[in-house]
């Protein structure tokens, strides 16, 4: 299901958040939301999940205005893993699971047995299938993120909305839910911190900042030394993944404002070392394809 976001606006308490706003998901895509802590990425998200309406424009599913459809109908087509999901629920996982099946129910709002399969088949998928009878508010912070994108994949929408996804998770786990999401084939908008995951995993980037998108595109074209050091603060060297090629990023801090090329002693750490590559190209490849980095340890 295509996603169509145009000419968003999002205001809270007289206050605009989100200004003009346009992003575009094709079928299946993974697109992620980068930005720097308070630029917008959760307000933003929270519009397209409905727990904010918009002050303008719209967001279309298919072409059809997700804030003008009653909310069973929006839930059963665009599930959300808010960032605030942590709360604490007074429920069993299972019953936590069993929440994303309510769109589909009618009547008297019992779980059949299909409903019960699917909501063991989405623990399983996140391998989470031995926490069903423990207490939601006694899982640790990663097992409580991976429960609740269980929840999200038992709703069984056409489009996720994830905030910050890999939350609390460790490396393994990171790596394993955005092969999941990725092969959920659904159309998913993800908020990200990582950069480098969000690099190799999205189809596209947008970049946000004060509120507004300031970049878009592939994450080799987006993710730029000018655009992280405007956007971030930060200092990015630029290599390929020895496997895949996608773009990867080694940071450090900016120079501060207040440092002069004077005032620099020659061997600070912003002083690039003799035969380093300078700034945003990519590195050549050493022998094996991996981007020789001599200010590296050699591996033991
Ligand atoms: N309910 C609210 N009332 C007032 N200001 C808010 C509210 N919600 C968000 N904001 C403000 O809007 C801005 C964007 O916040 P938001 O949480 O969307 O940023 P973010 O990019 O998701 O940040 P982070 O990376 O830290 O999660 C921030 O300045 C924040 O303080």
């Amino acid at each position: 299901m295509r996603v169509d976001i145009d000419g968003l606006a999002v205001e809270v308490a007289g206050r605009r958040l989100i200004h003009e706003v346009t992003l575009r998901a094709a079928e299946g895509q993974l697109i992620g939301l980068i930005g720097p802590n308070g630029s917008g990425k959760s307000t933003l998200l929270r519009c397209v999940y409905r727990a904010l309406r918009p002050a303008g424009g719209t967001v279309r599913l298919d072409g059809a205005d997700l804030h003008a459809m009653d909310a069973r109908e929006g839930a059963r087509l665009l599930a959300a893993l808010p960032q605030e999901g942590q709360a604490t629920f007074d429920f069993t996982v299972a019953e936590i699971v069993a929440m994303g099946r309510l769109p589909h129910q009618r009547g008297s709002g019992r779980a059949s047995a299909a409903d019960e399969e699917i909501c063991a088949r989405a623990l399983a998928r996140v391998g989470a299938g031995h926490l069903a009878h423990r207490g939601f508010p006694g899982l640790s912070g990663g097992e409580k993120q991976r429960v609740l994108i269980a929840r999200a994949l038992a709703q069984q929408p056409r489009v996720l909305v994830l905030d910050e996804p890999t939350n609390h998770l460790d490396i393994a786990q990171q790596l394993e839910v955005l092969a999941l999401v990725r092969d959920s084939r659904l159309t998913v908008l993800a908020a990200l911190h990582d950069l480098n995951l969000a690099a190799q995993h999205c189809d596209a980037l947008y970049v946000l900042d004060g509120g507004r998108i300031v970049a878009s595109g592939a994450p080799h074209e987006v993710l730029t030394a000018e655009l992280l050091a405007e956007v971030f603060g930060v200092r990015a060297h630029r290599v390929r993944h020895p496997e895949t090629g996608a773009v990867q990023l080694l940071f450090d801090r900016l120079p501060q404002r207040t440092d002069t090329p004077e005032a620099a002693p020659p061997d600070t750490p912003e002083a690039a070392p003799p035969g380093a590559p300078d700034g945003d190209g990519p590195p050549p490849p050493g022998p094996d394809g991996a981007a020789d980095s001599p200010s590296l340890p050699s591996p033991r």
